[in-house]
């Protein structure tokens, strides 16, 4: 018998959209997984530091994949990042982590095993769906996705809720941070604009739970109606 294929939604957007947080919920709701790939790749970094590795070396990030031994679940409710034996779940949100991440997540041999590895992840969910968040995952990991969502915010939206999260920094120093990374990272994928067919959420002027209602909303169009 072959294994029934969850039902995926995809969802990309910059730094601060609320991917990782609506994408939860919105998973823990409708009884899907939930996958964070940006957490790969920050627990990838995270671990070349801790190997001292020199993240601005393609080659040495690449080696360093050999011992990279991570773990992230897709239970929404039970989440966790682990590298090795050590739990890596707050670590890798570090403002350290989030200032080098784009270096190894640039790197292709480094984006070529992580995307087998999500692939992978994807087709082994056990629930009825999964809900899949990073940049990539509209355009490359998922294109076929029934559902493929672009979830925005102002810069200035994003900045603070980014800040709200860090304790100590200005809002004006976060939005600086984050419009860097967006910047580099959107040298390696385009997650700024909605591909054809992927539709846009944007969350400026939406509460938290308005998101989360509206990203269902849009599962729900796509979804094919039963019974
Ligand atoms: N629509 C919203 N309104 C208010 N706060 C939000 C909204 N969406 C997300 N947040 C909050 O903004 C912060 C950043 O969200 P997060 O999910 O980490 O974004 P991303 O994964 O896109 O970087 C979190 O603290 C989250 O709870
Ligand atoms: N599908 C993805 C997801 C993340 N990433 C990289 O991983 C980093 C961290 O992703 P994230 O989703 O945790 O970042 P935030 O948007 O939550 O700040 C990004 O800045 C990208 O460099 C990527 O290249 N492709």
């Amino acid at each position: 018998m072959s294994p029934v294929i969850p039902f995926v939604v995809a969802v990309d957007g910059p730094a601060g959209s609320g991917k990782s947080s609506v994408s939860k919920e919105v998973a823990r709701r409708l009884g899907y997984g939930f996958l964070d790939t940006g957490a790969a790749y920050r627990a990838l970094a995270w671990h070349a530091e801790a190997s001292g590795v020199d993240t601005d070396d393609a080659a040495s990030v690449i080696s360093s994949l050999a011992s990279f031994d991570y773990r992230i679940g897709t239970d929404p409710t039970g989440y966790a990042v682990h590298v090795g034996e050590t739990e890596v779940t707050d670590a890798i949100r570090d403002p350290r982590i989030s200032a080098v991440v784009s270096r190894v997540a640039r790197v292709p041999e480094v984006r070529t095993y992580l995307i087998e590895q999500f692939r992978s992840s994807m087709a082994g969910e056990s629930r009825p769906g999964i809900v899949v968040e990073g940049r990539d995952i509209t355009t490359v990991v998922a294109p076929d996705a029934p559902v493929r969502i672009l979830l925005t915010a102002s810069p200035e939206v994003r900045a603070a809720r980014r800040s709200a999260e860090l304790v100590g920094s200005s809002t004006a120093d976060v939005g600086e941070q984050i419009r860097r990374r967006d910047e580099a990272d959107a040298r390696v994928v385009d997650f700024m604009t909605a591909a054809e067919g992927v539709t846009t959420v944007d969350s400026t002027k939406l509460d938290f739970d308005q998101t989360v209602e509206a990203v269902i909303g849009v599962i729900r169009s796509f979804q094919p109606v039963t019974g």
